[in-house]
């Protein structure tokens, strides 16, 4: 069996992974120096990636954080296979790749972190991003919805092996009803009331998610770009409770 770091996964039933998009090291530890392992997962993306590379992923790890590793790989199955086989070995909790990738690919992913046994990453891959609506498919050549098209990669996804997909949460009661409780549904476009959506095109409040049955949702520029990030996750985690 291949071994990953030694990381002790964090015990925590929180549904929130907050999106770590800061290009500051210092800034995004001072927050996360703020907040507890059991209140959420964090998710460190392309740019913390590129910036500070897998050491900042053992510094959260130190901390006691379950990391999901927002990759996206998008290549051919050799070279993605390999990728995520270094991300298990970071001992991350959750790895993607893209499931526009293709089937071939997919499979090749599932098949590198087989080595890894229990302590393998959860795989899912992204059917169609948050920040894209009907247009944007159109100015692909797709003349089908968002919804529909997530639906297909989502399916194609679970024949595949993968653990679950990234989605909107607008599709979380239709692929809950169509793959089963246990898919696992990770949703970014999570915007609680009157906060900007931005560049997010397929959104809903945390509670509006919650009740639509995601297992975990992906929250970003709503916590790190408040005025005080730690409070706006403590309060979006007493809106969940029914608190707010
Ligand atoms: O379809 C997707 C896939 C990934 N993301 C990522 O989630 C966060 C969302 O951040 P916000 O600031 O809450 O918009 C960001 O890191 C994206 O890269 C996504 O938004 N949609």
């Amino acid at each position: 069996m291949k071994s990953a770091e030694t990381v002790s996964r964090s015990v925590t039933d929180s549904p929130i992974i907050v999106a770590l998009d800061y290009n500051d090291r210092s800034q995004a530890l001072a927050f996360v120096d703020r907040i507890q392992p059991a209140s959420c997962r964090l998710k460190v993306g392309k740019e913390m990636f590129t910036l500070f590379g897998p050491q900042f992923v053992r510094e959260l790890h130190q901390r006691g954080f379950d990391v999901f590793l927002d990759l996206k790989f998008h290549d051919i199955p050799n070279t993605v296979a390999k990728a995520v086989a270094a991300a298990a070995e970071l001992g991350v909790w959750m790895v993607n790749v893209h499931a526009s990738g293709g089937a071939r690919m997919m499979r090749a992913a599932r098949e590198a972190l087989l080595p890894f046994g229990k302590d393998a990453p959860m795989l899912i891959a992204v059917t169609v991003l948050t920040s894209m609506e009907a247009s944007d498919l159109a100015d692909l050549g797709l003349t089908t919805s968002p919804a529909d098209y997530a639906m297909r990669l989502a399916r194609l996804t679970q024949t595949c092996g993968l653990d679950g997909v990234v989605c909107s949460a607008q599709e979380a009661v239709s692929f809950k009803r169509e793959l089963g409780a246990g898919f696992k549904l990770v949703t970014p476009g999570i915007r609680p009331a009157g906060s900007e959506a931005g560049d997010q095109r397929r959104i809903m409040t945390p509670k509006q998610a919650l009740r639509a049955g995601v297992d975990y949702m992906v929250i970003g520029r709503p916590i790190t770009q408040a005025a005080e990030p730690a409070l706006a996750l403590c309060d979006i985690l007493a809106s969940l409770n029914g608190e707010a």
